[in-house]
């Protein structure tokens, strides 16, 4: 299986808020989830932007290209004003129309040339940034794939979302636009005040007079408007995760009435992003009117000066005409800078958001295996696939906390030893919030435990590569995640290369006789998360999907819970044939799933505090007699075990 098991096979541990009447309170305004992780304050646009450097790189000649079409387009706009100052000093100034045509000839040659340029430089550029898109879309999907459960923990899914479609359309669109002319409006600026000087040094420093005051007004422009382009990316996100949740959470809130809830949580978000939109199309609007306004004046003051100038023969018509055409081709690059400006703070701040995710680390900070373990070691290492030694599972010392959890708080799990000898199924019992969930996710890796050693035939499972790890620990949690594909699709995604036979053998021993009286068979389409077939059926896919490879290692979250007596039972039949040919950890609530296992282990306190069979521990153990006859069952839900 391959390393992005993590979305495929089980699914974060069940939340006691899961089916709260009120929707959860949304969790933006937790760290990563609406907080941008780098200030924005303390983010240059510029070193933002070269981030994308090494995916610009690989379309860098398409770039130059359709630069160098804009480029020569724009300067070709600026020869139309000295060929208009021609004609006025030449054929007009002297009636002489003959001369006038091949001037005229050559202005409608501009036009064409400028006009075909930016075709080709569309054109060159278009298919190139749809690569580059679809390209750093999969580098986030791949790392959201690979990513810990821990990160997904903390992330709001429609942060995610929001990242991979509209930051990613910012980003794209930066480079097929904003790039291109930020770097050819400051090029044709540069020109233009070269072709002003040439014609007359006076009027083209009165023409520039306001650059200072606009280079002052943009910078602080800038940070403005960066801190607000990031507060709306991040509204976003939010949005789209309240939006997720209210469509997929759809049944509950409306049978506990609850849309009016959610609706006014959606109006709220909305409001504030539309808040948000505002102030920085306010933001834009004071920049716009000076970057119009300034200009507009000093162009004012050149035409009175011009004229006088022209008046006392100091200067022709044609070089005025000339000069104001200049200054008039060059509004459209001042002009733009504004919105090009604000164009590449939404971008940097995109590419922030982005790489936000990148940039996280992958392994979870798994500590590595202590030096001297018994159980590690090049001896063992590949005692799992050679099977050269006959050790199960064996937790030594495991201790686990959350990363959220409050600092005052004890670790969940405190030093867990257990051993689940080699063809051996335990059960794992304990309080509801004793830690259960969390000790099986320890397993396959999904959380990393934060001490100990976790072996699984004497190899330690921090030495087997993660894909390995998850062929040879297959899992069914209690909340059974399935994916909107065929109900075949969605067992064999516990073993792809399971065999028909494989398949239908899977599908007996979790007694998913149903699927033969679905309309396509296995071949049925489950809907999103499979929300067309019922809990039990959904359960007993999961735990197709979890026995179809036949694992050397098995691990049951609750897997019957669902099931109605009947059912439940036939399936405990069928499972005690695969539960015979693996290791099996069945968490279990209730004594018939419990009956099922060779032995049963008590969890309580984050320790193991009784292994025995089911009958030893009923004479030795009180809180084992206590959780199956239910009878004062210690209830430790949201909190760590005490
Ligand atoms: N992703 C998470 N982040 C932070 N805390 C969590 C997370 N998942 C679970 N917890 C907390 O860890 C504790 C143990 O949860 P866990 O799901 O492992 O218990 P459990 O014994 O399986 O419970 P149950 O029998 O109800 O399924 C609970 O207090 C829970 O709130």
């Amino acid at each position: 299986m391959a390393e992005n098991q993590e979305s495929t096979l089980p699914q974060s541990p069940p939340r006691p808020e899961q089916e709260d009447p009120d929707p959860p309170t949304p969790r933006s305004g937790q760290p990563p989830r609406s907080t941008p992780a780098t200030a924005p304050e303390h983010r240059s646009t510029v070193r933002s932007l070269l981030r994308l450097w090494p995916y610009a790189r690989v379309i860098r000649w398409r770039l130059a290209a359709s630069i160098s079409a804009a480029l020569v387009a724009m300067l070709s706009v600026l020869v139309v004003p000295l060929v208009l100052g021609r004609i006025v000093d030449g054929p007009i100034a002297r009636h002489d129309l003959s001369a006038l045509w091949p001037l005229a000839g050559a202005l409608l040659l501009l036009g064409l040339v400028e006009a075909g340029l930016f075709y080709t430089r569309r054109v060159v550029l278009a298919g190139p940034l749809a690569g580059l898109e679809t390209a750093m879309r999969g580098d986030l999907y791949a790392k959201l794939q690979r990513l810990p459960v821990s990160f997904h923990d903390r992330w709001a899914s429609g942060q995610l979302l929001s990242r991979a479609t509209s930051d990613m359309f910012t980003m794209r669109l930066f480079l097929a636009f904003p790039l291109v002319f930020l770097i050819v409006n400051s090029l044709m600026f540069a020109a233009g005040t070269a072709v002003m000087f040439v014609l007359d040094w006076r009027l083209a420093l009165i023409t520039l007079l306001p650059a200072l005051p606009l280079i002052v007004l943009t910078r602080h422009f800038e940070s403005g408007y960066s801190l607000a382009a990031r507060r709306a990316q991040d509204q976003t996100g939010d949005l789209a995760t309240v939006i997720e949740e209210s469509v997929l959470g759809i049944r509950i809130l409306k049978a506990f009435g609850r849309h009016r809830t959610m609706a006014e949580r959606f109006r709220s978000q909305t409001h504030e992003l539309r808040e948000t939109e505002l102030h920085k199309a306010g933001l834009l609007a004071n920049l716009w009117a000076v970057i119009v306004g300034l200009p507009e004046l000093a162009l004012g003051c050149a035409l009175a000066v011009g004229a006088y100038l022209v008046a006392q023969d100091e200067l022709t018509t044609g070089t005025l005409v000339a000069f104001l055409s200049t200054a008039l081709a060059l509004r459209w690059p001042v002009e733009s800078l504004g919105w090009l400006l604000a164009y590449a703070n939404e971008a940097a701040t995109a590419t922030d958001r982005y790489f936000e995710v990148l940039d996280e680390p992958e392994d979870g900070g798994a500590p590595a295996p202590a030096a001297g373990t018994a159980t590690t070691g090049t001896a063992t290492a590949e005692a799992t696939d050679a099977g050269a030694t006959d050790e199960g599972i064996r937790l030594t010392g495991v201790r686990f906390r959350y990363p959220d959890a409050p600092d005052d708080t004890p670790d969940l799990l405190r030093g867990i030893d257990l051993h689940v000898r080699r063809g051996e199924t335990m059960a794992l019992v304990g309080a509801t919030g004793s830690g259960k969930t969390t000790l099986t996710a320890l397993l396959p890796r999904l959380y990393e435990a934060t001490g100990g050693t976790i072996t699984l035939d004497g190899r330690d499972i921090r030495e087997i590569p993660r894909a390995r790890l998850r062929e040879l620990v297959s899992v069914a949690f209690e909340e059974p995640t399935l994916f909107s594909a065929s109900v075949g699709e969605n067992v064999l995604m516990g073993a792809p290369d399971a065999s028909d036979e494989q398949l239908r053998r899977a599908l007996d021993t979790a007694q998913a006789d149903f699927v033969e009286r679905l309309p396509a068979g296995t071949e049925t389409q489950v809907g999103e998360q499979g929300l067309s077939l019922s809990g039990g059926q959904r359960q007993r896919l999961a735990l197709a999907r979890a026995v179809v490879g036949d694992p050397a290692f098995l691990v049951l979250d609750d897997p019957l819970s669902a099931l109605d007596v009947h059912t439940e039972a036939l399936v405990e039949q069928a499972l005690r044939e695969v539960l015979g040919s693996t290791t099996a950890l069945v968490v279990a609530h209730r004594p018939s799933t419990v009956l099922l296992a060779d032995r049963v282990a008590v969890l309580a306190d984050g320790r193991i505090a009784a292994v025995g069979t089911h009958q030893e521990l009923l004479r030795s153990s009180a809180v084992y007699r206590e959780l199956m006859s239910g009878e004062a069952a210690p209830v430790l839900e949201g909190s760590p075990a005490r």
